[in-house]
Formats: structure tokens, sequence, C-alpha cells
């Protein structure tokens, strides 16, 4: 059975100061096993990142359903999951890569990952070790763990953000150009993280602008373009 499985999903946003509403996306379809790598491709504006946030539930969808094969809670549609439900999954099997860094503050880089660490059941000493080893792997300045991230550079919050979400290893990982403002170096490791990700069973949906980047990572690319023609009924999913 499908980990992930979206069908005729849709969203519209209500333009307040217009009185409107806008149809960001509709007609979504794709379906993904565990372990495999969904990359979505389309121009700007074409909504991408719209569907990674309504899998998520930052928005909540309009149309359609998300199902979802939760450990915890089987197939599950997360389009009307409770509120409980959608915490439980964020904290313990889905996890959200985008360029914003969003989390506690006072709080050091090193704490955000041990804290992403002890949510998965590891006890403090192993979190501890683990998490020095994430902030190693993405080559984040040791002298920068006992600070607050707020500070941090464009980069240096990236790299603190996927350590977070892939120490967790989560079941499904979203990813909303998590290698933006990388240096080849770092998009190196990001691509290692995937890769060992994906071996241990990760399902992944992830946008990409870098189309190098995925060459080779993604096992289906699904084009915005052509899952708008209302015609094509089960949206276009070309095997890379
Ligand atoms: N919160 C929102 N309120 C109103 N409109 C929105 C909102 N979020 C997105 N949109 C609109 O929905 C459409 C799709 O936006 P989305 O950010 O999903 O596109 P995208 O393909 O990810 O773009 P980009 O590649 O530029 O990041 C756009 O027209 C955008 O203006």
């Amino acid at each position: 059975m499908a980990m992930l499985q979206v069908k005729d999903f849709g969203k519209r946003f209500t333009i307040h100061h217009l009185g409107k509403t806008r149809q960001a996306v509709e007609h979504i379809h794709f379906s993904l096993e565990q372990g495999e790598f969904l990359g979505i491709v389309g121009k700007s504006g074409s909504g991408k990142s719209t569907i990674l946030k309504s899998i998520y539930r930052t928005y909540r969808p309009d149309e359609g359903s998300i199902i979802y094969n939760s450990a915890r809670y089987g197939f599950i549609d997360l389009t009307n999951a409770t509120e409980r439900e959608i915490l439980y999954l964020r904290k313990h099997e889905i996890g959200y890569v985008s360029q914003f860094l969003n989390v506690m503050p006072r709080t050091t880089s090193r704490e955000l990952v041990e804290k992403a660490l002890l949510e998965m059941g590891a006890t403090e000493q192993a979190a501890k070790i683990e998490a020095e080893k994430a902030l190693t792997h993405f080559e984040l300045d040791p002298k920068l763990w006992d600070h607050y991230p707020n500070t941090f550079s464009g980069g240096e919050k990236l790299r603190l953000n996927i350590a977070m979400a892939t120490v967790k290893k989560p079941r499904l990982l979203l990813l909303d150009e998590p290698t933006a403002s990388l240096d080849q170096q770092s998009k190196i490791k990001v691509r290692e993280i995937i890769e060992k990700l994906k071996a241990s069973g990760t399902t992944l949906v992830g946008i990409f602008h870098d189309i190098e980047f995925m060459d080779g990572l993604c096992d289906h690319v699904f084009d915005m373009q052509f899952s708008q023609d209302k015609s094509v009924k089960e949206g276009v999913i070309h095997e890379s």
C-alpha cells in the first residue's frame, strides 16, 4: 500500500482585501511507496509549496484527500486529521524543511537538535552524542553550537533546520528548497543524508530549483505544468 496518496487535491486562498478567492492548485494526484522520492517541479507561483504545506497541514486543504500511512494511526487523511493527530505526526513521523527557521526562542542550536532527538525517545546521553554528530556533519561551526540561531546566516539556519529534521529519521520528509542558500559542499552533505534516509525507508517529497541536485535522487518527477491540465486525469509523473 502507498505511503502517501494525494487524490484530486485542491487549495484556494481567500484574498480578504479584494473579497475574492484564488485557486492556487487543483486536481493534484500522485502516489508514493515507502522509500520513494518525488520531486515537484514547475514555474514560480504554480503551487509547489502549497502542496507541501498542505501535506504538513500548515495550510488546510479545501478539496480532495491526502492519505498518509502512519505508524501510529494507520491510514489517515491529513486533510481532516485532528490538530492533536497532526501535532503527534509532526513530532514523530513527518518532517518539514524550508529555507525559514521557525524555532523556540532563546534555545541554542545544540539544544534544538537534542530536543528533536529527545522527542523521538532518545536518552539524554544519546541525544547529546547524536546532536553533535549531526551538527558536525552539516559543518555548523562548533562556536555556534551554544548560540541562539536568530543571528545565524541564511545558510547556517538552513543547515540547522536540516539537522533538526533529519536526526529524527522521519517516516515522511517534506523538503521545500532545502538547498537554496547552500554552497556546493553543503549541498553534497544534504544529498548524502537524503540518500541515507531513503535507503532506511524514509519517503520524501521535495522541491528544488536546482535540477542538477535532483538528478539521480528522485524516483519520480511531478510536473506542475501538466498537473494543471484538466485533460490529464492523473497528473503526469515522469520516471526519472
Ligand atoms: N497564504 C497565501 N495567501 C494567498 N495566496 C497564496 C498564499 N500562499 C500562496 N499563495 C498563492 O498561491 C499560488 C501558489 O504559491 P506557491 O508558493 O505554492 O507557489 P510555488 O510554486 O511554490 O512558487 P515559488 O517557486 O515561487 O516558491 C501563488 O499564486 C501564491 O501567490
